[in-house]
């Protein structure tokens, strides 16, 4: 036993495995002296996967090819330790069945319920907390799926929905199907890539709720209490800038008062930790099963970026009887933290699995034709909920970011290689071997037509600067300016790691800059430095994430101070003293994984050198989502190809199919 603790020990040295992952194993180790050595590997590891963001280790996968499924040794790892590559051995060389028969002590591996600290359901090993989390997130969910007593009928509304979707297109109108079918359930999705109208579909479904519950559908005239959330600030500022001009443009005249409408929705979107009430001084948040959130209606926006403990925090929190609404696009990266939700709530989005009746339902509702490809008589109860919006209406068919974006998701690399060669309009692909060529692609966006790089940011931070006797209203429209500018180009880096890494690009970047005389430093706090936000900070009101530009000030003799100016809604900017910052990042360049929920006009994805598991096709997507008008593909082509050929599956259970689920749960 000790020597398994011994060899994870050398994993941990070697950074193979979280301190967190030893500790796991040696905390049952010293609770259990009897416990096999197996079996705390396994405890290892199954901690070990949820900081890779699965919920739970697959034991099938682990004995079929274990080094994918722990993706050890790691990309980076060049010379390994033989401990580590020992132990790594062993593990691929056990089988399912002998993992199984080491899991059978009792007082340490439950198949469900109990007090042990791993739960082994089927061939899925969680901490049990994950399991919880899970159950609990399942209950909820499916709780919610049943038909709501309180729904309107469907010609009622008809009467309504054909006066917010005035318009007939081609084809079913999705948005209108969303909005029907999420009156019908307590839960409800709306998934779509960038620009399908999510945002606007929901802002028409909450009016659509209002005008039911105003005319007494559920017992009597009332007004719903909604209130919208987002897992980041800056998501949450970004919806709430959409939903506000969601609003302002809702043909509402037809469906009562409008001034009584717009006051009805929500356009204030908080961090789904504010929602919660979340406290620096204590463990868990404020609203939870005993205190629950006073609404009705909850709308998540992101849905895709929140992992399965803070959706185990929110359902906890709902009152039975709200209505959970989620949006986002399932086909972006999925969240750090374990669960990858959304993904998993719409694995069959794509292919519809309405019911015939659900099919009825909607013609009824809507007048809208479900094509009968994406009828299923065994479609399940969540496949109902979930309706997939498919048309951009950013990107048109001919939009090269648009088409790209559909290649890519599509994993069909034959078509990525057409767009590359054909060329589109919008779209670049640079190498990025040398100092040299990161040089143009940097300062100037790198192509002749209108895009812009990281100097025209610097050039807003020097040239606007307003004169020093000039009062604080100046100060602050120059730095909204800034962050106006600096949101005009983003440099995604894929890995961490490596020359091609966010911490070597963010260093490259700045001594780049700092040569050609647009930064006064490269190192240290300097006017023009932009910085992230690495860990929340509730005593500043900043979280994880948030982004700010560091500006030079007047101060008290002719030597300016620094600040650093974050967006703080509707314009307007918080000024923050650089020491009081604990964990910021410079940001010239940041990781994929941290622009989600953010979008920028021209984005330049860089590529590492070499192939890493982290370059999927759920990365590229979302590297290029993030594009407005323009995206750079700066690196080797071929490396793209591989990525888009490398879909992302996570661990998990929560979905399993309704006979599985009976197996497990029991009758
Ligand atoms: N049915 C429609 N017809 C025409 N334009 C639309 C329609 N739906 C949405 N739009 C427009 O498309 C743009 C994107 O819509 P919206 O912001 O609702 O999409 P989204 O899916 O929430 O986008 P994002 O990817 O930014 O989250 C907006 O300008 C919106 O006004």
């Amino acid at each position: 036993m000790s020597d398994v603790l011994e060899a994870l020990r050398a994993w941990v040295d070697a950074g193979w495995l979280r301190e967190v992952d030893y500790a796991f194993a040696a905390f049952i180790a010293a609770e259990a002296p009897d416990a096999p050595g197996r079996l705390l590997l396994a405890a290892a590891l199954a901690s070990h996967q949820l900081g890779r963001g699965h919920v739970c280790l697959d034991l099938a996968a682990l004995a079929s090819d274990a080094g994918e499924t722990l993706a050890l040794p790691p990309d980076d790892e060049v010379d390994t330790l033989e401990p580590a590559q020992g132990l790594l051995r062993e593990v691929g060389s056990t089988s399912l069945r002998e993992w199984r028969a080491v899991l059978t002590q009792q007082h340490l591996v439950a198949a469900g319920e109990g007090a042990t600290p791993l739960v082994l359901a089927g061939t899925r090993l969680y901490l049990r907390r994950y399991w919880q989390h899970e159950q609990s997130v399942r209950k909820a969910l499916q709780a919610r799926l049943v038909s709501d007593d309180g729904a309107a009928s469907p010609p009622r509304l008809r009467g309504a929905l054909d006066l917010l979707f005035p318009g007939s297109g081609e084809g079913p109108d999705w948005q209108k199907v969303a909005c029907a079918l999420a009156t019908r359930s307590r839960f409800a999705v709306v998934t779509g890539g960038p620009g399908t109208g999510k945002t606007t579909t929901v802002v028409k479904l909450l009016a659509l709720l209002q005008h039911i519950a105003a005319r007494g559908a559920d017992g009597g005239a009332r007004r719903l209490r909604i209130r919208l959330a987002a897992p980041t600030g800056k998501a949450a500022a970004r919806l709430n800038d959409s939903i506000s001009r969601a609003v302002d443009a809702l043909p509402l005249a037809q469906l009562g008062s409008p001034e009584l409408m717009r006051a009805a929705i929500p356009s204030q979107v908080e961090t789904v930790h504010r929602l919660l009430g979340s406290s620096p001084m204590r463990r868990g948040f404020r609203h939870d099963e005993h205190n629950p959130l006073p609404l009705d209606v909850l709308v998540l926006d992101e849905a895709s970026m929140v992992g399965l403990e803070a959706m185990a925090a929110l359902v906890a929190a709902l009152p039975p009887r709200a209505r959970l609404i989620l949006l986002g696009d399932k086909d972006q990266l999925a969240s750090v933290e374990a669960g990858g939700l959304l993904g998993e709530l719409c694995r069959r989005a794509d292919g519809g699995h309405f019911l015939p009746e659900t099919a009825r339902w909607v013609l009824d509702a809507t007048g809208e034709v479900v094509p009968p490809a994406l009828v299923d008589k065994n479609g399940e109860p969540l496949d109902q909920a979930v309706v997939m919006l498919r048309r951009s209406h950013r990107f048109d068919s001919k939009s090269g970011i648009g088409q790209l974006a559909d290649a890519v998701n599509a994993g069909d690399v034959a078509q990525v290689r057409r767009l590359r060669e054909q060329g589109r309009e919008g779209v670049a692909w640079r190498e990025l071997a040398t100092d040299a060529a990161l040089r143009p692609l940097v300062l100037d966006g790198g192509e002749p037509d209108g895009r812009v790089g990281l100097r025209h940011y610097l050039e807003v931070v020097q040239a606007q600067r307003p004169a020093a006797e000039a009062g604080p209203e100046a100060f602050e429209a120059w730095a909204a300016n800034v962050l106006a500018a600096y949101s005009r180009f983003q440099l995604l880096c894929a890995v961490r790691r490596g020359p091609h890494g966010v911490e070597r690009m963010n260093e490259r970047v700045a001594q780049l800059l700092h040569r050609e005389g647009l930064l006064p430093a490269s190192q240290g706090w300097y006017c023009g430095r932009p910085v992230m936000v690495t860990a929340n900070d509730y005593s500043l009101g900043l979280m994880n994430g948030d982004v700010g530009v560091t500006l030079e000030l007047p101060g008290p003799d002719e030597r300016g101070v620094l600040r650093v100016a974050f967006p703080s809604g509707e314009g307007r900017v918080r000024w923050v003293l650089p020491s009081r910052l604990q964990s910021v990042e410079t940001v010239f360049a940041m990781t994929v994984h941290k622009s989600q929920g953010s979008e920028f006009e021209h984005v330049a994805l860089l590529l590492p050198e070499r192939d890493s598991r982290v370059l999927t096709r759920e990365l590229v997507y979302t590297g290029i989502t993030r594009a407005r008008r323009w995206f750079t593909v700066a690196g080797s082509a071929g490396l793209l190809e591989v990525a888009v050929q490398r879909p992302t599956r996570r661990s998990g259970g929560l979905l399993l199919r309704s006979d599985e689920q009976a197996h497990q749960l029991g009758p």
